[in-house]
């Protein structure tokens, strides 16, 4: 008889168990039977969810929230965050898989990964996880360098069946005892065992009334559940179900198998495996702190701290316990969103505000004496080469971009001697850091993940302007004088850009500002809402700035784009075939065919279905690259611009404001409204260009 059977056989316990304590004296009691998943339903709407006895060190209702707050988990998508080699945090939510287990001290789920939706929503194995998975390569990582896991349980868990307080709750750091591999349906995925790693004192999500931990004198460090030798691979597997030991090495033949034959469908693990502990070992450490305490690191004297990169992570609230993300330019709220007020029952009163001591222009610019006399001269050839004309809007340098039949972008290059006059760009950048401005970040109205911020923020004065977000809108009769003074310099850049192209001038009523710190920017996206006029311009301020300007997805290739990047979308209904799109020369002929009655509507689509076969879709390189330095300005000008080109603008350092003044339509302004677009320049706000 083969070692393994009989093995198998000698380690059959009496009687099924599927959770246990942990002393001695108790172990081999069974336990208080938890509601089953498919009467979770029921037991919710009997509120029959078991009260927990504490509540969570950090908690939110957002995963971005989380991620921002919580450095040991920055993945807003899957189960596992891990980085270069090591898993760092881990969340149990709906979808652990098959044989999940958490009781107060132990976790046994499955590793994300590999896997696919069904159509009842269950996360199905798309393809086998192997040893060499990076996910499975990250939990060892962590299991092999003793480094701590920080685990966080959602409320869509139906396993611990206990009412747990908010979407998102830390549970505590834990260690990574085991990781092996099941079979899950026709396909083998790895599974892994958490033991919590204080064991002294009570978990917060334990019932309610429980018991205190046993003490370690009563506790049982000793005992490990059977591990033995596979006949055929050699390697050793622990004794894991109460059903019978199996070879657990996906690479052998007889990998998951009792006694030459599938295990049953259901299978319990014994108590040896639930139920052993690893002694308190000072070795086993987390990277981070639980709980991380970040304002306490942010030293306010120092000027260039509140605007760092670090400086806009979120914080975990002092008083709740609520991660919150930096929304507002000098702080954060604790009270930034709706949820807040219910879940907490009443408003969190807990608000930091940095003193923002100004970030002078010497911290972010790099040049010599701040900046050039004379811009640099070089273009990189891989990009549209602008019309140079350095007389015209002198002391400007003046570079037009044209783009054949759909506008026109023409950048006014400022110089050192613009920039240092009295109230010039100098001047602007100090002063828009010591006025309190309202910049706030807002929520992108269409992201991945949802709840998503821009990485910006932004306040708007004049009439109501809603670009890739809602922003708060103010009247001109609130702005700072500051502000007037900039829409001066982009009226005068405007009318002089639009007059130059032989069109109407139609002066602006609406002033954006953008404010980025240390590594914001503003993604692909346009301008070109059915509300705003033709002429969009921007005044720079601060550090330099890279901005590109590209073709849209659904023009350069033909059709919209679908999601999973592999098929075509929908087809261009009017396709303008513009200058330098994917077959071009193709889609033009066949335009035309379609238009002298050549072909049909049918063949057009076809043929242009045909032109992209086997081929995905793909974005437009990128046509113009401008450096935006400080003191800069940039006009837009030609609606079909804003249709079929996109931009996007990305500083290189800390601290940069960009003034966007814009035309919005009064037809499409609430009347009321009008007058917050109503102002008018005192004679030393009106630019002379000079
Ligand atoms: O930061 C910039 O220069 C551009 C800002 C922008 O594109 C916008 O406000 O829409
Ligand atoms: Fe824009």
């Amino acid at each position: 008889m083969a070692p393994r059977r009989a093995a198998s056989r000698a380690h059959k316990p009496e009687k099924p168990v599927r959770a246990g304590r942990i002393t001695k004296s108790i172990k081999d009691e069974p336990v208080k039977a938890s509601v089953s998943p498919d009467r979770l339903e029921d037991a919710l709407s009997a509120n029959l969810l078991q009260p927990v006895y504490g509540s969570p060190p950090a908690w939110s209702e957002g995963r971005q929230q989380l991620c921002d707050a919580i450095p040991w988990f920055r993945c807003t998508q899957g189960a596992m965050y891990h980085s270069e080699g090591f898993c760092y945090g881990f969340l149990i939510d709906a979808d652990c898989g098959s044989r999940t287990y958490i009781d107060d001290e132990v976790i046994i789920t499955r590793i994300g990964g590999c896997c696919t939706k069904d159509s009842e929503g269950n996360l199905t194995l798309e393809k086998n996880q192997d040893p060499q998975n990076a996910i499975v390569q990250s939990i060892m990582g962590s299991m092999n360098s003793k480094l701590a896991v920080g685990l966080v349980i959602g409320s869509k868990n139906k396993i611990l069946n206990r009412d747990l307080p908010h979407r998102y709750n830390v549970m505590d750091w834990f260690r990574v005892t085991n990781v092996w591999f099941e079979k899950i349906g026709q396909k083998h995925g790895a599974k892994v065992r958490f033991e919590k790693l204080s064991l002294c004192e009570k978990s917060w999500w334990a019932l309610k009334d429980s018991l205190a931990p046993a003490t370690f004198e009563e506790r049982d460090f000793e005992t490990r559940p059977a591990s033995f030798e596979c006949q055929i691979c050699s390697e050793k597997s622990f004794l894991l179900y109460n059903e019978g030991w199996m070879c657990l090495n996906p690479g052998c033949v007889d990998f998951w198998k009792i006694d030459d034959a599938l295990p049953p469908a259901e299978l319990t693990f014994t108590p040896d495996f639930l139920l052993f502990r690893h002694r308190p070992d000072p070795t086993v450490q987390p990277h981070y702190s639980l709980v991380p305490d970040l304002l306490s690191t942010l030293d306010e004297n120092a000027a260039d701290v509140s605007t760092s990169r670090i400086a806009w992570k979120g914080i975990v609230c002092p008083e709740c316990s609520k991660c919150i993300r930096r929304t507002f330019w000098r702080g954060w709220k604790c009270d930034d969103d709706l949820t807040n007020a219910q879940e907490c029952g009443k408003k969190c009163p807990f608000e930091k505000f940095m003193s923002m001591n100004p970030v002078s222009l010497r911290v972010v610019l790099d040049h010599f004496e701040l900046a050039p006399i004379k811009r640099a001269i070089l273009f990189d050839r891989k990009f549209s080469l602008p019309d140079i004309d350095d007389s015209s809007m002198f002391p400007y340098r003046r570079l037009t971009y044209k783009i054949e039949g759909v506008g026109s972008i023409t950048h006014y290059v400022s110089n050192r001697a613009i920039n240092s006059r009295k109230n010039g760009p100098d001047d602007l950048f100090v002063n828009l850091q010591r006025d309190d401005l309202g910049l706030k970040r807002f929520r992108l109205q269409s992201s991945l993940v949802a709840g998503t911020l821009t990485s910006h923020f932004a306040v708007n004065y004049g009439m109501p302007y809603k670009y890739v977000v809602s922003v708060d809108s103010k009247g001109f009769d609130e702005a700072p004088e500051d502000m007037l003074r900039a829409l001066g310099r982009l009226s005068w850049a405007t009318e002089n850009a639009v007059l130059s192209a032989g069109d109407n001038y139609l002066p602006p009523n609406e002033l954006l500002t953008l404010g980025y710190f240390e590594e914001m920017k503003i993604g692909f996206h346009d301008d070109g809402e059915s509300s705003l006029g033709p002429s969009i311009a921007t005044l720079s301020l601060g550090a330099k700035a890279t901005m590109l300007i590209r073709m849209k997805y659904k023009y350069f290739n033909g059709y919209t784009r679908k999601a999973d990047n592999k098929s075509i979308g929908t087809l261009l209904q009017d396709d303008p075939v513009l200058k330098d799109c994917m077959f071009e020369s193709e889609r033009k002929a066949l335009k035309q065919e379609l238009h002298d009655g050549e072909i049909s509507q049918d063949e057009y689509d076809s043929s242009r279905r045909a032109l992209s076969k086997g081929r995905r879709g793909k974005e437009a390189p990128t046509t113009i690259k401008m450096e935006l330095h400080h003191g800069d300005l940039v006009v837009m000008h030609g609606e079909k611009l804003q249709k079929y080109y996109e931009h996007a603008v990305a500083p290189e350092n800390k601290l940069r404001f960009a003034l966007t003044a814009r035309y919005v339509k009064p037809e499409h302004v609430d009347p009321r409204e009008y007058k917050k677009g109503e102002y008018s320049l005192a004679a030393e706000q009106i630019y002379d260009g000079k």
